[in-house]
């Protein structure tokens, strides 16, 4: 009679076989023995039953607790492996799908991208006093989502007057936040090393990664250029002023407006004599370098205190477009190595200056109070002069309040080449500031009249401007000077004919 073999039954079971239970644990012990012989079990053969002694095929089979751990094994094998798919997965998607940029605190676009940031961050709409999602989602691009992890970047703003005010900049702060550009979105995490630092400027390591899909990869060319575009429009007519931080120039404040030749008013033919000598330099790369001379031109501008060396510098680097690297000799822990990697790496289109060169090296010789003392040498700033050879034109300015305690090897030909005296007022310098106060401005900017002030006719002002002209020089004729830093300052507060008789009291020494 034909009778059906057990669903579990193993090959070849015999006709007379176990009981259903027996053959399913001999099957199982079976399965287990092939897979590890080591355990000690023994492979029966076909048809035939295990042998007694396969204790672990036994324990496999009778033991339910043995059995669930066996289960619960299994599942873990799964979950584990599909852990590891999606994360394969996700990596492989990032990989396929997303595109990452890293910005090292290095790099200049660095600072650029903050400061993009910045600008295009949401100003909360006043009504509501916040941002809300919604308009953000709709609102134009570029637009950042609003973020609670912002750092401050503090500037300094400088005024006409001289004066300086703290400018505040929210930047992202450390941290992951969202932006929409050109309708993409992208994640830009800050993120800082507390472990490493960058030795020249003494500040931690940072880095900023940009990620998007790649479909948007092209946008993150854009988004930069975007960024150095509005760094550059931020300087655009500007003279921007480098300090040396480290072992490097980082710019000091904000770019600052660009001051007008006009507004300094030197004794006649000193700015005219120094702006020709300048721009008769730029551009004459290729006849020095003919001639094997390094190409490079140093001014000394010496005088008493506040007679315009600084703001004539000024209006010198923004007359030619350049920028100015200042650089104080007498600073602590400035050592030679120092300076001449410094004046190595000046910036493009960046004028050197060099302010109170004598103090620099009156006071290496006397200790101050805290015990400091420059640890730049006469030697070393002389080779560092010499070294600053380069393709790139180098123009050294230097400023001093006292000619006679230069060392004459400092302002020798070749490392300095121009000098001139800006001293204190001429009579004819104090007309010329007196009329730039109160007649109209060259620029055609009406000046801002002084409340209950009279409104002098055109002829008046020239009558008391030649009254100003003979007061001084009959003072300097006396050996008693003004200085223009006074003049003005007398000029910012009193009406034209209160500056006069202000003049009349400070020649006489009252
Ligand atoms: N010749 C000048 N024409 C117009 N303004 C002047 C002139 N000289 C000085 N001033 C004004 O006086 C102030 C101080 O000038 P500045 O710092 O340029 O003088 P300085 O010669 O560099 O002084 P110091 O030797 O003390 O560094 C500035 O606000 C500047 O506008």
């Amino acid at each position: 009679m034909f009778r059906p073999r057990p669903a579990t039954a193993g090959p070849q079971q015999p006709e007379a076989g176990p009981s259903t239970q027996q053959v399913v644990s001999k099957d199982a012990a079976l399965h287990n023995d092939q897979a590890d012989p080591a355990l000690g079990a023994v492979v029966a053969p076909p048809g035939a039953s295990a042998p007694e002694g396969s204790f672990v095929s036994r324990m496999m089979a009778d033991n339910p607790y043995f059995s669930a751990g066996a289960g619960l094994m299994g599942i873990g094998v799964v979950l584990a492996s599909l852990r590891r798919s999606i994360r394969l997965g996700a990596t492989f998607a990032q990989r396929r799908l997303l595109v990452t940029l890293e910005i090292p605190s290095k790099d200049r676009s660095y600072p650029w991208f903050l400061d993009w940031m910045a600008v295009n961050a949401p100003q909360p709409n006043p009504a509501e006093g916040r941002t809300s999602l919604r308009s953000l989602l709709k609102g134009k691009s570029p637009m950042a989502l609003p973020s609670h992890e912002l750092a401050v970047e503090t500037n300094f703003k400088q005024h006409e007057n001289g004066s300086t005010e703290a400018v505040f900049n929210l930047v992202p702060g450390p941290g992951t936040h969202y932006f929409r550009y050109a309708g993409a979105w992208f994640q830009v995490k800050r993120e800082r090393d507390a472990k490493l630092m960058d030795l020249h400027s003494g500040t931690p390591w940072e880095t900023l990664t940009l990620t998007t899909l790649a479909s948007s990869r092209h946008l993150l060319a854009s988004l930069l250029s975007e960024a150095r575009n509005l760094a550059e429009n931020h300087i655009e007519g500007k003279t921007l002023v480098y300090t040396a931080w480290g072992m490097e120039w980082r710019p000091f404040g904000k770019p600052r407006r660009r001051r007008q030749m006009g507004s300094v008013v030197l004794a006649d033919g000193v700015s005219e004599r120094v702006e020709a000598d300048i721009k008769g330099f730029l551009g004459r790369g290729k006849w020095y370098a003919e001639r094997g001379i390094p190409y490079r031109r140093g001014y000394l501008l010496h005088g008493p205190p506040g007679s315009g060396k600084t703001s004539f510098i000024q209006a010198l680097a923004g007359s030619v477009s350049y920028n100015i690297c200042l650089l104080n000799l007498a600073e602590r822990g400035l050592t030679d190595d120092k300076l001449n990697h410094l004046l190595g790496l000046v910036p493009e289109r960046s004028f050197i200056l060099l302010e109170d060169v004598d103090s620099a090296f009156s006071r290496r010789v006397q200790t101050t109070e805290d015990g400091f003392k420059s640890s730049v040498t006469f030697s070393g700033l002389l080779n560092a002069l010499d070294g600053v050879a380069s393709s790139e034109e180098r123009i050294i300015f230097m400023t001093t309040n006292h000619l006679d305690r230069l060392d004459p090897a400092l302002i020798r030909p070749g490392r300095v080449d121009v000098h001139e005296l800006l001293d204190d007022a001429h009579g004819e310098q104090a007309q010329r500031l007196f009329t730039k106060f109160y007649g109209s401005s060259e620029s055609g900017e009406e000046r801002v009249w002084r409340e209950g002030e009279e409104v002098l006719e055109r002829e008046e002002i020239e009558r008391l401007g030649s009254q100003v002209k003979e007061i001084v020089d009959e003072a300097r004729s006396r050996g008693q000077t003004i200085s223009m830093a006074t003049l003005q300052g007398l000029f910012i507060r009193s009406s034209a004919r209160d500056g006069v008789s202000g003049i009349t009291r400070l020649c006489q020494g009252n």
